[in-house]
């Protein structure tokens, strides 16, 4: 897929993405970049659509509930739409928060869930819930040709350094010399992912026979004070680590089974936390203007 001349068209409306990021193919003569919000039809000419757009840090998602509801589900209908007009086929980016706060660990696809439909979270978790029906719908109905990707917690370079999110937040604030905010209790769980695996699960779903739901994300499992305390390890051995209060309904682990992803796409991811920290801390270093103590 990288290697192919295929032609690019990105579509963001820069509440959560930047054009720093983008400005590196501006130009290319293969890549055009349109500034719209996904909640407005669009009417183009396409054969393989990758519907990523929604707001992913909680912060930002619970910021504006309502757009980020009308963005799931408005902004699905009308990918979906262009998906039905152009016979294209459409890739939905779903997420681990569909399992809400997971009874079954590690989640497996056919786990349906433990959400909270009326929670400060459900405009994300409800919303990519029916933004998977959604998907499902067209399917059944239409004949259209989908992909839904369940992408757990990812991280990586060009990570607005306020994303808010955890792996985001220690880095920041140890190059800062700012204590690193451990949100209590402290031993939930996540798994986080590496960005270039993320990416190469969803090319390899888009690519491959099956629709899915497939879990991608990182089975390596860690406590918000067991990366807190690897972040302090690896970047600022001096830096504090303090407990905060915590946001309601908060899932208390969380950890993909990827069994479906190596067995259909032949997915596995290769990079650990370790090895993916390093990267993201030079990044930042260099946008915060900080270097590393010698
Ligand atoms: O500064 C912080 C931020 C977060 N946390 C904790 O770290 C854990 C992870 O929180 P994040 O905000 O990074 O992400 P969450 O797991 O809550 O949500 C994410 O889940 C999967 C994706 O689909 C989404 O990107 C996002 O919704 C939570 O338990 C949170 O309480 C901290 O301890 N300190």
């Amino acid at each position: 897929m990288q290697n192919e001349k295929n032609e690019v068209i990105v579509m963001d409306n820069y509440f959560t993405g930047s054009k720093d990021n983008l400005k590196q193919w501006i130009g290319h003569p293969r890549f055009e970049l349109i500034r719209h919000d996904v909640t407005e039809p669009l009417f183009l000419e396409v054969d393989h659509i990758y519907h990523l757009a929604c707001p992913a840090s909680p912060i930002f998602y619970k910021h504006n509930p309502v757009k980020t509801i009308k963005t799931n589900v408005m902004g699905t209908l009308n990918m979906l739409g262009l998906a039905k007009r152009v016979g294209a086929r459409i890739l939905l980016t779903s997420t681990s928060e569909v399992y809400g706060d997971p009874l079954e660990h590690p989640q497996t696809e056919s786990y349906w869930g433990n959400v909270n439909p009326i929670g400060v979270r459900s405009c994300y978790d409800e919303g990519k819930r029916v933004a998977e029906t959604l998907m499902f719908d067209y399917h059944r109905q239409h004949g259209i040709e989908i992909r839904i990707a369940r992408i757990f917690n990812t991280y990586g370079p060009r990570m607005n350094i306020d994303d808010g999110r955890v792996v985001s937040n220690f880095i920041a604030q140890a190059i800062r010399d700012e204590p690193l905010t451990v949100q209590l209790p402290g031993t939930q769980t996540r798994s986080f992912c590496y960005v270039s695996d993320m990416v190469d699960g969803l090319v390899r779903l888009m690519d491959g026979e099956h629709t899915g739901p497939i879990n991608i994300g990182n089975p390596g499992e860690f406590t918000m004070l067991e990366l807190a305390e690897t972040v302090k390890e690896m970047i600022n051995p001096e830096v504090k680590i303090i407990t905060v209060e915590n946001t309601p309904d908060d899932p208390r682990q969380r950890k993909p089974d990827i069994t479906k992803a190596k067995e259909l796409l032949g997915w596995e991811p290769k990079i650990k936390l370790r090895d993916g920290v390093p990267f993201m801390e030079e990044d930042f270093r260099q946008r915060l203007c900080v270097p590393k103590k010698a």
